[in-house]
């Protein structure tokens, strides 16, 4: 059984990681205008490549490739006989690979500078003369690679742009991946549609349709799958794809883990399971969840525990699933983003463990189930897109994120049944008054927290000596750095008295005004 990669399906540009901090911004805009790109390790081997690139771009990265151990491209990339754009340490690749002509530079250049073209012939610079672009780098040039001509120009770079002689190889010393570069994004079209004659077809609803034969060819006529889905976006949308796919042989599980929000898996009940079609169970393994959490008050502890009463629940649900055929389930269905594949592939390999994301994927060592992954490709704004498509309703395409380990890890300190009802109480309000004042979607992730400490207040001439709520609102594009949202403060004080007011056991409200870094996003 022969199933297609995408990267066999449409054109694809290979972008080689050097471990820049932009790499996968390369990948980013050339999707933009629709065409496909996939990022791979600078110690990609071309051999072992199951596809032919329609280009090649080697990115930046933080060597310097005179080093000794500076990392350097497989030479059968030249023999691929298509077109290759070096970016900043690619260029300098370029350079080194041909006559060796880099050095350090005497001071580092860091910013804005201006593009000036002197070849105006070069296919790589329509219509992007003079326009700012974005430096990043130490090293130089300090002379012309063999084979090659100067194109641009910069104030502080002679060699700001390199073009072969008769081969389209062609090097930049600034980022046209970076939204500083102003024209950088016409440059990567000129790249990849004029110089390698990429097709202009990667779309979502083209995507949808290979995705869909490629799934049913993987799995065949017969084979039943399951797949663990919260009623988050990339759940939903992986499950509503596979449903299209092979219907009612796809089993959604959801795990009602007892630190779910208000209503949670009622909701998703109703949408998944009535709304979209979706083959849903929904467990009600609370009790053994908040059983394990007792006494537990370490962060790290409080993940590992829950992720691992995840497996033990899905893993007892898929031995009920029996499927027609008298076989057993074969397939799972995971909700990866292309954002955890460049992770985990990333030249710069996995960054340090801050806190452990529970990760229904740990099911995996010993497991003989076979991974599918649809979204794999894909960024959050691409799944939310083909979300839309599938005709998922706006609501639950633009929800914001909710973590597997849930209110647990939003009440600080130990989980009780009691300390969750009151954080699920002042975590609804929140967002409902959120949803009233319009703000949704322009946050990218609101919550409470609770915190462990007792505050004395005055209600009604009573005095009271309660706990107190701690509200979050973030503003981010990768929740890798987040900023804190400035909601007017009429909107804070509003939130306060109806949490004070309706939420038995709070005294006092405040408000997170800590960016990430040097914070995190949920408090534990
Ligand atoms: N309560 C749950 N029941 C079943 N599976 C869950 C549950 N919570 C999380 N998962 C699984 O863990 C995966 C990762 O969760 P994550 O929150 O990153 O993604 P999501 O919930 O699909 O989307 P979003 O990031 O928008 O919340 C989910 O895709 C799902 O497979
Ligand atoms: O599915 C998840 N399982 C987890 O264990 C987990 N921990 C954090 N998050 C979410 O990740 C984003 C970044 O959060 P942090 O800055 O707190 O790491 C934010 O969106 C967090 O909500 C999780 N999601
Ligand atoms: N951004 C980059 O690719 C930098 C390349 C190289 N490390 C330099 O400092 O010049
Ligand atoms: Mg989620």
């Amino acid at each position: 059984m022969s199933v297609e990669q995408v990267s066999q399906v449409f054109d694809t540009i290979l972008v080689l990681d050097f471990g820049s901090q932009y790499s996968h911004l390369i990948t980013r805009r050339l999707r933009e205008f629709n065409i496909y790109a996939e990022m791979l390790p600078c110690t990609q081997k071309i051999k072992d490549l199951a596809w032919k690139p329609t280009g090649v771009i080697l990115s930046g990265g933080p060597y310097s490739v005179y080093a000794e151990d500076a990392p350097h491209v497989d030479p059968e990339v030249f023999n691929l006989d298509v077109p290759v754009l070096g970016i900043c340490y690619g260029m300098q690749e370029l350079a080194w690979l041909n006559g060796k002509q880099v050095a350090r530079g005497e001071k580092r250049e860091y910013g804005p500078s201006t593009l000036k073209v002197i070849d105006a012939a070069c296919p790589l610079f329509k219509n992007v003369d003079h326009s700012t672009v974005w430096m990043s780098h130490g090293d130089k040039l300090i002379g012309l690679p063999n084979g090659f001509k100067v194109v641009a120009t910069s104030d502080n770079s002679p060699y700001c742009g390199i073009a072969h002689e008769s081969k389209p190889i062609y090097g930049l010393q600034f980022h046209p991946e970076v939204t500083h570069s102003a024209k950088g994004k016409e440059l990567l079209k000129n790249f990849a549609v004029d110089i390698c004659k990429a097709t202009q077809n990667w779309t979502m609803e083209n995507f949808i349709e290979t995705e869909i034969k490629r799934i049913r060819t993987l799995v065949g006529p017969t084979a039943e799958v399951i797949g663990a889905v919260s009623g988050g976006v990339d759940s939903t949308v992986a499950a509503k794809l596979m449903t299209e796919a092979i219907g009612e042989r796809f089993h959604a599980i959801m795990v009602d883990n007892g630190v779910l929000r208000l209503n949670e898996a009622e909701n998703v009940k109703k949408n998944l399971g009535a709304g979209l079609g979706i083959n849903l169970t929904v467990v009600d393994a609370a009790d053994e969840f908040l059983d394990k959490l007792k006494g537990v008050t370490d962060p790290e502890k409080k993940r590992k525990l829950i992720g691992n009463t995840f497996i033990h629940v899905f893993e007892r649900e898929a031995e009920k699933i029996k499927p027609k055929d008298g076989t057993d389930v074969e397939f799972l269905l995971q909700g990866t983003l292309y954002p955890d594949v460049i992770e985990s592939i990333s030249f710069k390999g996995p960054s340090q463990t801050i806190k452990t994301h529970h990760n229904v994927g740990g099911l995996l060592d010993n497991m003989k189930l076979k991974l599918i992954e649809p979204l794999r490709e894909l960024f959050k704004d691409e799944v939310r897109h083909l979300g839309e498509l599938l005709g998922i309703p706006h609501d639950l395409v633009w929800r914001h994120p909710f973590p597997g380990p849930g209110i647990a890890i939003r009440v600080l300190g130990e989980v009780t049944r009691e300390q969750v009802a009151i954080a699920r109480k002042a975590d609804y309000i929140y967002i409902e008054e959120i949803r009233n004042a319009g703000l949704y979607g322009q946050i990218s992730q609101a919550f409470a927290c609770l915190l462990p400490v007792k505050s004395v207040g005055v209600m009604g001439d009573q005095r009271t000596y309660d706990q107190v709520i701690a509200l979050r609102a973030i503003e981010t594009t990768d929740f890798m750095t987040a900023d804190w949202f400035p909601f007017p403060h009429e909107f804070l004080k509003k939130v306060a008295a109806r949490i004070v007011n309706e939420v038995d056991g709070v005294a006092r409200v405040t408000y997170d005004i800590t960016s990430k870094p040097p914070a995190t996003v949920e408090w534990e």
